[in-house]
């Protein structure tokens, strides 16, 4: 088993009978481990059962996880709109997360729908593992660098931005979120991401088509941090809940708390 530690610095060598590249973007996937070739799921319910098998023993460790097969499985998965059409319900002005599977307790599969224009706040993942598979359209993602130091909103409520001083204009620079990365993911497209790697941004670039994508998070993460991208400074994103549990709507979704997540509300 490969460890998160290694698995993006080092790439194993490459047995061409297991070998599947197609749908990778972040990173050179080998797929070379002692389980045997990653198999290719008939549909998105065979992925689900898939995935069961791969994170049922070690989706809760986070330094255990087979990033590499999980990620190499998802790319397998070939997008049919017949299995996630129930699944991808939009709302007006934001995205939305729609649960598919809780990977009893050991992982969250949800599709997210991107309106146009959409995108979500520069967030974390609390330390999950996080897999997003581009169903249908296409999404943009930014990379950040962590700030130097993670200063809470609430720390120093006083010190706001926004003046036409050239000094402070300077230091509102400084303060900037600093971009490591931008990146059009297509459909199929697998990328990963972990805080090891920084923070990110997603958003649904096209102005005439929404977009799609498949999420999974190991450990499942309720809140996050969310960032101000000319600050830099974090505040928590309040608990991030679904819209949807098997294509049935949440009632709850309507409540205060669905409109107070910052995570979907930019
Ligand atoms: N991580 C985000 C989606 S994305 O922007 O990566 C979420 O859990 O809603
Ligand atoms: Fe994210």
């Amino acid at each position: 088993m490969t460890s998160i530690a290694n698995s993006f610095i080092t790439s194993a060598p490459v047995d061409p009978t297991i070998s599947k590249t197609d749908g990778i973007v972040t990173n050179t996937i080998t797929a070379v481990c002692n389980k045997g070739p990653v198999p290719v799921p008939k549909d998105l319910d065979d992925l689900v059962r898939l995935l069961h098998i791969e994170l049922g023993t070690s989706g809760l460790d986070s330094e255990d996880v087979d990033v590499e097969r999980v990620q190499q499985l998802m790319a397998n998965y070939k997008s049919n709109m017949r299995d996630w059409k129930k699944y991808a319900l939009f709302d007006k002005g934001r995205y939305t997360r729609n649960l598919v599977d809780d990977g009893n307790g050991k992982f969250n599969l949800m599709i997210l729908a991107w309106p146009e224009t959409t995108g979500s706040a520069i967030h974390d993942h609390s330390g999950s593992h996080c897999l997003m598979k581009i169903l249908d359209g296409r999404l943009q993602e930014t990379l950040y660098h962590w700030p130097d130091k993670v200063i809470n909103e609430s720390d120093n409520p006083d010190s706001g931005m926004g003046s036409d001083n050239s000094d402070d204009e300077e230091k509102e620079k400084d303060a900037a979120m600093k971009i490591k990365k931008e990146t059009i993911l297509k459909r199929n497209k697998v990328a990963y991401m972990h805080d090891k790697l920084g923070l990110h941004a997603v958003s649904n670039p096209l102005k005439s088509k929404g977009a799609i994508s498949l999420h999974l998070y190991t450990p499942p993460y309720e809140t996050c941090k969310t960032f101000n991208e000319r600050s830099s400074k974090a505040r928590s994103s309040g608990k991030c809940v679904f819209f949807s549990d098997k294509g049935e709507k949440i009632d709850a979704c309507r409540s205060k708390e669905y409109t107070k997540c910052s995570l979907t509300n930019v």
